[in-house]
């Protein structure tokens, strides 16, 4: 019997994981539309599935149970409120018109589960759309190879999608405009899949910004929530209010980064590699802070600070002192390793991590600190500047509590 989804720290066991192999929707990418999809240069999308598969097989090899995106979709699309579920979130009326949105939603209506995955992964170019009756004014204007329905080249982060707090999952309330209709098939996923169907949810998709790569579970009980770019005060501060109301933790860290692209999310700068250790970029070391939200006996919230991060975590999660692994000795070799995601390794048990094997230094630092790193190739699927945490979503991990 497998077990329930459950999620409590970032470093407990990792029993199961749910990964995007990528697939057509980076052949969508080109020089045109890729700082619009968000991606910083042109995947070579072969290879990108070679080095996921292989972080894929890393993870099997430590006994995690991998759970593929495409896969899940496709099972929870069988089921036919489902299906049609997908073909609304998918098919834009104010884009297309109402005939092409007619069209497409008939013809969309009439294939199967893992076709209609595709569409909704791969998306559809004007010029892919079924014919149709008649003449259409939108499919005169536009360009062939304009999209009637975008791709989704950022599902590969499953990270920031949805995100696991306890035995709940929170449906991401996503920034940017390419990765909004993300969070409609992770719904599906969560809403149809035998797996997940029970699963209640926290937060909500419609909320104000949240994205998971902000939400970091520093321990049982502590949760702390990056705001810069992607996650608004408004989010940080709703997601608080909504996984006390759940009596899901007792603290909530708001933590201010750059609103930068390259610190698009809190696990940009640092990600923990130990129950009481981060990898961390080392500008942000003695820079960030937080703001601790706890739930007043009213009802209210209490919000006290801001003190230094690692002071404020040490303390909610009660430990007398955390360990700070830096980044690289000189600041431009850990800009240039931060770049490339060398703080965002994920935890498959307390002191054992994927990275990117391309941040030797990172590497090197966290093997003399005793933490060992799986090192996975990531030359292409990090284009869309994102690493081990961000392309997985725990979906299960033992509690670090009861070993
Ligand atoms: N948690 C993360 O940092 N995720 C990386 C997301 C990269 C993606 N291209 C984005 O810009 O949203």
């Amino acid at each position: 019997m497998t077990s329930r989804p459950r999620v409590d720290s970032e470093v407990g066991p990792l029993r199961t994981v749910l990964l995007h192999r990528p697939g057509e929707e980076l052949k969508r990418l080109t020089p045109r539309n890729n700082d619009q999809l968000l991606f910083d240069s042109i995947p070579w999308v072969d290879r990108a599935q070679q080095e996921h598969d292989s972080f894929a097989e890393v993870l099997r090899s430590r006994g995690v149970e991998v759970l593929l995106l495409t896969e899940v979709l496709t099972t929870a699309l069988a089921d036919s409120r489902a299906h049609a579920a997908g073909i609304r979130a998918a098919v834009d009326g104010r884009r297309l018109g109402d005939n092409l949105a007619d069209s497409l939603s008939s013809h969309l209506s009439g294939v199967d589960a893992a076709t209609l995955a595709h569409v909704l992964i791969s998306g559809v170019t004007f010029e892919e759309l079924p014919a149709a009756e008649g003449a259409s004014l939108v499919r005169k204007m536009h360009h062939p190879h304009d999209f009637a329905v975008d791709p989704l080249p950022n599902l590969l982060f499953t990270r920031d999608s949805s995100v696991w707090i306890g035995d709940r999952v929170a449906i991401s309330s996503l920034a940017m405009p390419a990765r909004r209709r993300e969070t409609a098939l992770l719904d599906l996923i969560y809403a149809y899949h035998p797996r997940f169907r029970h699963a209640a949810r926290a937060y909500g998709a419609h909320s104000a910004p949240v994205e998971g790569g902000d939400v970091m579970l520093l321990a049982p009980g502590v949760l702390a929530v990056g705001i810069g770019e992607r996650t608004s005060p408004a989010g940080a501060e709703s997601l608080a209010r909504s996984v006390f109301a759940d009596h899901l933790v007792h603290t909530v860290l708001a933590v201010p980064i750059a609103q930068a692209r390259a610190t698009m999310h809190l696990d940009t700068v640092c990600t923990m590699v130990d129950r009481d250790a981060f990898v961390m970029y080392p500008l942000a070391r003695d820079s960030l802070v937080a703001y601790t939200l706890r739930p007043s006996h009213d009802g209210s919230l209490r919000v006290d600070g801001p003190e230094p991060f690692l002071q404020a975590a040490a303390e909610a999660m009660g430990v007398e002192k955390l360990r700070v692994i830096d980044t690289g000795l000189d600041p431009v070799t850990a800009e240039r390793e931060q770049w490339d995601d060398g703080n965002n390794t994920l935890a498959l048990a307390p002191g054992v991590v994927v990275g990117y094997e391309r941040n030797v230094e990172t590497n090197a630092r966290l093997e003399d600190a005793g933490i060992e790193v799986l090192a996975i190739a990531g030359s292409e699927l990090g284009s869309g500047r994102g690493g081990p945490r961000c392309m997985s979503c725990p979906v299960l991990r033992d509690s670090l509590e009861n070993p």
